[in-house]
């Protein structure tokens, strides 16, 4: 079991960017606040430095503004601090990477419609969900036990999915889109093997990182560290393959200060971090991801965003995303399908799903 012994401060400073990936000419913001059991009064000073140089510019005396505005000078990378000194005499520090590109610098592109050459890793077949949902409402818990006890429930069935088919083939990035209860959540837990179709057939070949509900794998009074290992465990990772990469999790994760924090005291972008980091350490062979990035900050979505496009584009891993974001959909995905109320409404490339989607709300 690992080492758990290493003692938290009380509180720490976080830095977050409103963007973290620059072109030259944008300009980007860092925000400060600090968690844990804070001092009453907390005053910040920032300052930046080019990696590799020693360009560093503070800002004056610490002062009470929390947010401070960077107009990068150049082209490269740059580290951003935030110092926060505490009415208890102790001063920590946060820091963020921003990434400034020249403006001829391509951006990463979402990958082409696959050939038909290319083989099906996830096959749904004609799949219908039905679930059984109590047909009349319960005033309390109580209520419900004495119906169940007295055989007078009464269920009837919903069809939370009806009669969906599609393919999606090695190294694609497909969407699933669709309003709120359509069905999608239900269509990627069918996928991952958390829910069995009540009818049809759904094939999938290889590995599968889930990331479908979040804290789903873990155990809230463990540990972050004990908690990395047991979702690794729960997806195939050895352990010696943990020890390996655990460094790499925790920094991709960016919360090296807080691994002998239990689970439970995490908020829930935290949590997403962490899971994130797991699951994409590696190439699985489908990375799914159901809104896990939605709870995370700005700058961790940016992150996950590059990760997935760099999965993709190493073209072995396919991609199965629901989101609400469609911006995302159409930044990342080549191919979505549309579910409406349980039904499949459309299925094609990217545009022009999406372009008819946006519609229903014009
Ligand atoms: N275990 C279950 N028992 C009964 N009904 C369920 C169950 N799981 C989901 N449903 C119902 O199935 C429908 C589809 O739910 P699902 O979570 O798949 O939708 P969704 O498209 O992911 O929604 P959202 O965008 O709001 O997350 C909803 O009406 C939901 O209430």
């Amino acid at each position: 079991m690992p080492n758990t012994s290493a003692e938290m401060p009380e509180w720490l400073p976080v830095a977050t960017l409103t963007q973290s990936d620059l072109t030259f000419g944008e300009h980007t913001f860092l925000d400060a606040s600090v968690i844990g059991n804070a001092p009453r009064h907390v005053l910040y000073s920032y300052y930046w430095n080019i990696e590799g140089g020693g360009l560093g510019d503070k800002t004056g005396t610490p002062g009470d503004q929390t947010r401070f505005g960077f107009i990068p000078p150049c082209p490269g990378r740059f580290l951003l601090t935030v110092e926060a000194h505490g009415s208890d005499g102790v001063v920590r520090n946060a820091s963020a990477w921003v990434t400034v590109r020249s403006s001829s610098e391509a951006t990463l592109k979402r990958p082409d419609v696959s050939q038909s050459d290319a083989e099906d890793v996830i096959s749904v077949d004609d799949v219908s969900m039905i679930f059984n949902v109590a047909s009349e409402q319960f005033g309390s818990l109580k209520e419900y036990f004495i119906a169940l006890m007295r055989h007078e429930l009464k269920f009837k069935e919903f069809r939370a999915l009806n009669h969906i088919s599609f393919n999606v083939k090695r190294g694609e990035a497909f969407g699933l889109v669709g309003t709120n209860g359509s069905g999608k959540s239900t269509m990627l837990k069918i996928i991952a093997g958390v829910l069995e179709a009540s009818e049809g057939n759904c094939s999938v070949h290889g590995s599968i990182a889930p990331l479908i509900e979040l804290g789903a794998g873990f155990d809230m009074e463990l540990t972050a560290k004990e908690n990395i290992y047991l979702n690794g465990a729960l997806l195939g990772y050895r352990k010696e393959f943990i020890d390996e990469h655990f460094n790499d999790i925790v920094e991709f994760a960016e919360l090296q200060n807080f691994m002998d924090m239990p689970l439970k005291n995490y908020s829930s972008g935290m949590v997403a971090r962490i899971a994130f980091a797991i699951a994409t350490i590696t190439e699985p062979d489908i990375l799914i991801v159901d809104e896990t990035l939605s709870v995370g900050d700005y700058l961790f979505q940016q992150k996950c965003e590059k990760r997935i496009q760099e999965l993709v584009a190493s073209g072995n891993v396919t991609v199965l995303l629901v989101s609400h974001s469609i911006d995302l959909v159409e930044r990342i995905c080549n191919r979505v399908c549309w579910i409406e109320k349980g039904q499949m409404r459309m299925l094609g490339t990217t545009d022009e799903v999406c372009a008819a989607y946006k519609s229903i709300g014009a």
